[in-house]
């Protein structure tokens, strides 16, 4: 009973709901509780089974993706001997599995890890919105070194990153993963932030020029939109939103890797 009362807590359990039931077994009660609670047990295992299941294809389909994409960067560089023109040759592959990855935000509004969905939300949508919004549709901007830069540093972080949970859920988590996962982020993150700063700076003349995705008054819906100051806004909104996400990132370093008992505050 008191594995099971630990397994409780340390999967954060009665964390948001703290009238959720203990964890029945049939060391615990199975044997004497009712008909109602033994379906119940059921039902949970079943969820519990079917999420892992989930999560372990979603995540292995993830590393492949990723994978893909590193190794056609490295094949496009060797065989062109340059950058230029290797985002148009990875851009279809890249939506794909950079979009697929909204259902982290699902995963966590679901409840079937334990992550913030604002958190995800915010690294997710962020990522999303320079892969559609800026360099998609940009297409001046997208021989630039800095668009080289945030794609090599998010291929090498989400490598790690869906290993990391692969291998986890699997219970066989080599020790290099795990530190690579809780390490390599000190640099990465930086580095990632600052390509994608650089490739929204370089964008805004072309932005400014084009009117790209913006209304002007008079309108028949009487709406003015500028994009060329939503991307100034975009790229301010860093100055906050960035530090949250390292600390975040800092702490769960300090939980997984010095096994420290972290207490985080309400999102
Ligand atoms: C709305 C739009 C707003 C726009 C505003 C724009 C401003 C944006 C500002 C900031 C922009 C940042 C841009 C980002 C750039 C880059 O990515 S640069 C490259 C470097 N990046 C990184 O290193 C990314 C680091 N970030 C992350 O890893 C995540 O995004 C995260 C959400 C911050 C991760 O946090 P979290 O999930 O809480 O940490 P973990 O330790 O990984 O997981 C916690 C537990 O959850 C389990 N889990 C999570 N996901 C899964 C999964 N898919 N499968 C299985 N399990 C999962 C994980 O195992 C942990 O469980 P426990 O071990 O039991 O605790």
């Amino acid at each position: 009973c008191l594995h099971r009362l630990d397994q409780w807590f340390s999967n954060g359990a009665g964390m948001d709901d703290p009238a959720a039931p203990l964890p029945t077994s049939p060391s615990c009660h199975e044997e004497d509780g009712t008909v109602e609670e033994k379906e119940n047990n059921n039902k949970k295992r079943t969820k519990g089974a079917v999420a892992t299941a989930w999560l372990t294809f979603y995540n292995i389909a993830m590393t492949a993706g990723w994978l893909v994409l590193a190794m056609a960067m490295m094949r496009f560089y060797i065989q062109k001997g340059t950058h230029k023109g290797l985002y148009r040759s990875i851009a279809r592959t890249l939506k794909f599995f950079q979009t697929f990855a909204l259902l982290e935000v699902g995963h966590c509004a679901l409840g079937i890890v334990r992550t913030s969905v604002i958190v995800t939300g915010v690294q997710v949508c962020s990522r999303i919105f320079m892969v559609w919004f800026v360099t998609n549709s940009i297409r001046q901007i997208q021989n630039e070194e800095s668009v080289i830069l945030f794609l090599v540093v998010w291929t090498m972080t989400e490598i790690t990153r869906y290993s990391y949970y692969t291998f986890n859920l699997l219970h066989h988590l080599p020790y290099f993963i795990k530190w690579a996962r809780y390490n390599l982020f000190i640099v990465l993150y930086p580095l990632g932030v600052a390509g994608e700063l650089l490739t929204i700076y370089a964008a805004l003349p072309f932005v400014r020029r084009s009117g790209m995705y913006s209304m002007r008054l008079p309108n028949k819906y009487n709406v003015s939109f500028d994009y060329y100051y939503c991307l100034i806004v975009f790229m301010l909104s860093y100055i906050p939103l960035f530090p949250q996400l390292f600390f975040h990132m800092l702490r769960q370093r300090r939980r997984v890797l010095h096994g420290e008992v972290i207490v985080e505050k309400d999102d």
